[in-house]
């Protein structure tokens, strides 16, 4: 595995990951390169469909559990949470954008909002609610079901989602998959001033090659338990 150094390697990084590697059987096994994001900073990751990208997302936010390596986030060691603190520390500390947004259907978006505030643990607050939808442009939508938004307007309340915990690391898989130049802009740049607003770290992770441009720092997923490149730009 080959691996040139990203980012530098010092305690103000919000997340570090070492030498993770993760199988599900004998034909998907995968070696991760470390990674370093520090406080407030954007890494896009790159790489083919079924290079390991959406699983390198599960591990870093503790949906799945490496085969070994470590994974730190704001000085944190995830793997030494037990399942019940991992669910509360993910709730509190990381914010996901799936890539197919889960809402619960048979509550409003506003609702919805309420739901992962409370699932947080954070008080409910519906001025926070009001002022994240406001930003991203759907304050309007508050009181529709999900599934009466247009895409573009799912994309947004998928964002909400995940950042109305004020989480310290934000993760979007494919935000953009789906969208035109114009609209792909628009996601990463609401993504983007979000993270600001929030004073989180973003990773996204995506085969969709327009964000190379958008991003300082990026790292290619490039085979299976072959090479793994990354670049400055
Ligand atoms: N539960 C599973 N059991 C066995 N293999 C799996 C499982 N989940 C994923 N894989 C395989 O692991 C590989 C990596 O999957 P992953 O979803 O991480 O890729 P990806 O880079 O995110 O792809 P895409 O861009 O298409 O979403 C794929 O070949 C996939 O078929």
């Amino acid at each position: 595995m080959k691996y040139l150094g990203l980012t530098h390697r010092n305690h103000t990084s919000m997340l570090t990951t070492q030498s993770l590697s993760f199988e599900y059987d004998e034909f998907n096994r995968f070696e991760f390169p470390d990674l370093h994001v520090d406080y407030g900073s954007d890494l896009l990751i790159l790489g083919e469909s079924g290079i390991g990208k959406t699983t390198l997302l599960h591990l870093i936010s503790g949906l799945l559990k490496p085969k070994s390596g470590k994974i730190s986030i704001d000085g944190t060691s995830l793997l030494e949470l037990s399942e019940k603190h991992l669910d509360a520390f993910r709730g509190a500390n990381i914010g996901i954008v799936f890539q197919r947004p889960h809402f619960i259907h048979s509550l409003t978006l506003g609702e919805n909002l309420a739901m992962i505030q409370y699932l947080g643990k954070k008080s409910a607050d519906p001025i926070r609610i009001k002022k994240v939808l406001e930003g991203l442009g759907i304050l309007s939508k508050i009181n529709f079901h999900p599934n009466l938004l247009s895409q573009g307007e799912q994309q947004r309340a998928a964002i909400a989602l995940a950042v109305i915990n004020q989480p310290k690391l934000i993760l979007a898989d494919e935000p953009t998959a789906a969208l035109d130049d114009k609209n792909c802009i628009k996601v990463i740049e609401l993504l983007k001033s979000q993270t600001k607003r929030n004073h989180a770290s973003l990773i996204i992770i995506t085969h969709d090659q327009r964000l190379k441009s958008e991003f300082e720092k990026s790292i290619v997923l490039q085979s299976k338990l072959e090479s793994f490149e990354s670049k400055v730009h």
